[in-house]
């Protein structure tokens, strides 16, 4: 079975928000674009909402999904959904996560990702691009 994950690529002043993981959860101290499990009967924008409130206290309106990611961990697999997402509101309060860096799109390839989010942060950074030489 698959399951499905959604993470958002939350964008402001030209940084994009990444978490890092705590000690206690799965892939350790590795860094991601927060998110969580889609819920039964949950659309993939309604579980981003309800994610990024729960996990980070802000307010967010996704925008546009990127391309998906299957990934195996052990005996799991997932597949990641990738929102670019507009930031609304909130002052972040981590509920679950070690720490959280506002990034701007050069830096991001030298962050210690999970191996899902590797080809996600990498066509975020292309799209970046192309938004500055057009
Ligand atoms: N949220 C999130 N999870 C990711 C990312 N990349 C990645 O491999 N994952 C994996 O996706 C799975 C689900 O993540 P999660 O633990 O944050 O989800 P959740 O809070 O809804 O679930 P839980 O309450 O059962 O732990 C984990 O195995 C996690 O390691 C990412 O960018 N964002």
């Amino acid at each position: 079975m698959i399951t499905k994950v959604t993470c958002a690529l939350i964008e402001q002043y030209g940084r994009v928000l990444i978490t890092q993981r705590s000690e206690t959860m799965p892939q350790a101290m590795l860094w991601e674009f927060p998110g969580g499990k889609v819920e039964d009967g949950e659309t993939e924008e309604a579980c981003l909402i309800r994610e990024i409130k729960e996990e980070l206290n802000l307010s967010i309106t996704p925008k546009k999904r990127l391309t998906p990611v299957v990934q195996r961990y052990g005996d799991k697999t997932i597949e990641l959904i990738p929102y670019l997402c507009q930031y609304n509101g909130g002052t972040i309060k981590l509920a679950e996560h070690r720490s959280y860096h506002w990034v701007v799109p050069q830096d991001l390839a030298n962050y210690d990702w999970c191996p899902a989010d590797v080809p996600i942060m990498q066509e975020f950074v292309a799209l970046a691009g192309e938004q500055f030489s057009s």
